[in-house]
């Protein structure tokens, strides 16, 4: 008798791959818009109609508002529940119509027609205090917040909730159609996707916000909105091979992790978990905070020499050559990581080499920061997986992440007192960022590469869903707190600075080098633990 064997879409590997890129186009989109101002921040404070009056505190607290509602209304924990119990192919969908509803909210803050309007008049005059928050003793609004801000903030808000739920989505999505596969290899490329799109933000969004030679802020947040209706667009069709695979399988969707608030208890006793966390909240702190201002740190700290208009520099076709050789680095250092054949593979690296150099060239031909700074998740891109890799099977996840503390503080104090020094020296100045930023972008990579596989050596398999929410929530608190703060604290030392370029980084820098020195001494304090209490951090994942 012949046995007909079912297959279904996930035994298939092109329609499995199809599902992932479908998710990770979706995040590389969330991703570019997470990040769609932080390049502009000189031109956002200038005022209407090039900008939108906006101080460091008012741009950090709106950069701050994205992760508001997942931390104060505990929106994170809502959309784990709202996963378990709905499943990852209406999670996506909701979670790509949620984001996009905040950055359509964020666009018209930011637009013309925003500006003069009843809304703007309505919201100058309300929304300073909000008594339920002001209990908390936060707030997401101030007095004397520009209208624009707020509403921003407002839709910020409402994406943030979209966009870590996506983010949960997306691994559960991956767990779904990859477990028993290629699952490291496919979470690592969904990560470098979303890198990519970080890298793809610095320079598209000042781009289209210049284009033309009219400056107008609005036109980069309106290529984020089209970017989330194609991730929309990314999650709907996924929702259809998803449903098929349901169908094919006979399964209900997959539900096991569901969070449970009595899982808290049991997590919360374990030292390991707590020290995870708090290294993952300062370090990550340290970073994403930073990305939100390091364009213009850079443009601070550097000289640049205006490029003559009409020069072939200064051209449209030269930000499109260089995203494209951008984008030949990203390809040819992950394709590093699948080639076994060893002169295939330097060859492939001596490539990547030679075009990161020609990027490096163009950014200091054009004399632009935001060129300059998007080298830093390039890195990452080609070495998280080797990271991973070399984690799965050698360990070593406690010593990367002492590793790549150490890194993140060296790079914050090279920035706050080595670069400014290179005032004035155009090339000198560049070459001493560029390596800086490579140095964070390889601590970007340690991190992250072995910080999420140590969860589950930390906690019970049957809770690890719920230890990755509050883990993410725990993050959250920084992600929110330390934008706010380096606005704050840029607008405290740089009184009577009215020219944005112009402000002194140097108390942020030591403040975000303090995180890596606190994430430092928590490391130090895992490995310990982890000697004494036998948690196997530092032993490879996969046993031969
Ligand atoms: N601007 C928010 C970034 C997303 C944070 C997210 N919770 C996260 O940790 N992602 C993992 C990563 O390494 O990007």
């Amino acid at each position: 008798m012949t046995e007909v064997i079912q297959k279904t879409l996930r035994d298939s590997a092109a329609l499995r791959w199809t599902a992932l890129l479908l998710l990770a186009l979706a995040m590389f989109c969330a991703y570019i818009f997470m990040d769609i101002l932080s390049p502009i921040k000189d031109l956002m404070a200038q005022a209407y109609p090039v900008g939108r009056g906006w101080d460091s505190t008012a741009f950090g607290t709106m950069q701050g508002s994205e992760t508001f509602l997942n931390v104060f209304v505990f929106f994170l924990i809502f959309a784990g529940i709202i996963l378990d119990k709905m499943g990852v192919r209406f999670t996506a969908v909701l979670s790509g119509a949620v984001m996009l509803a905040g950055a359509l909210i964020k666009y018209y803050a930011i637009s013309t027609a925003f500006h003069g309007s009843g809304i703007e008049v309505w919201f100058t005059n309300h929304l300073n205090h909000i008594p339920v928050f002001e209990q908390l003793g936060v707030s997401p609004f101030y007095e004397g917040m520009p209208a624009s801000a707020k509403v921003a903030a407002c839709g910020f808000m409402i994406f943030g909730c979209g966009a870590e739920m996506g983010g949960i989505t997306v691994s559960r999505g991956i767990v779904k159609w990859f477990k028993g596969r290629e699952m490291a290899l496919a979470m690592g490329s969904e990560m470098a996707l979303a890198r990519l799109g970080v890298a793809t933000c610095m320079i598209f969004s000042p781009f289209f916000a210049k284009l033309g030679g009219h400056i107008d802020v609005s036109r980069s947040v309106a290529f984020g909105v089209v970017l989330l209706c194609i991730a929309l667009i990314m999650f709907i069709v996924y929702f259809f091979m998803d449903k098929k695979l349901d169908a094919q399988t006979g399964e209900a969707e997959e539900k096991d992790d569901p969070f449970k608030v009595s899982d808290i208890g049991q997590i919360l006793k374990s030292s390991g978990f707590w020290l995870v966390s708090l290294l993952c909240v300062l370090y990550y702190s340290a970073i994403f905070p930073f990305q939100k201002y390091a364009v213009n740190m850079l443009q601070c700290n550097l000289t640049f020499e205006p490029v003559p208009e009409g020069s072939f520099w200064a051209s449209t076709s030269v930000t499109i050559i260089q995203y494209v050789i951008m984008l030949i680095v990203a390809a040819t250092a992950f394709m590093f990581n699948f080639i076994k054949n060893k002169p295939a593979k330097y060859a492939t690296m001596a490539l990547s080499i030679l075009f990161l150099v020609g990027y490096c060239y163009m950014g200091y031909m054009r004399q632009s920061a935001e060129s300059i700074f998007a080298v830093f998740p390039l890195l990452a891109v080609g070495i998280t997986p080797i990271l991973g890799n070399y984690v799965d099977h050698k360990g070593k996840a406690a010593s990367m992440l002492v590793l790549g503390s150490l890194l993140l503080i060296a790079c914050h104090l090279t920035f706050a007192f080595i670069l400014p020094l290179f005032k004035g020296n155009d090339l000198g100045g560049v070459v001493v960022a560029y390596v800086t930023i490579l140095v964070l972008g390889s601590s970007f990579s340690l991190v992250p590469a072995s910080l999420w596989p140590s969860v589950p050596k930390l906690v019970d398999a049957k809770i690890i869903g719920s230890a990755y929410a509050l883990i993410f929530w725990i993050q959250n608190i920084g992600l929110w707190l330390f934008p706010l703060l380096i606005g704050k604290v840029l607008d405290a030392t740089n009184p009577g600075v009215t020219d944005p370029t112009r402000l002194n980084y140097t108390a942020p820098l030591l403040m975000l080098a303090g995180l890596g020195v606190a994430a430092l001494v928590i490391g130090l304090i895992l490995k310990v633990v982890d000697k004494k209490k036998g948690l196997g951090l530092e032993e490879p994942n996969i046993k031969a």
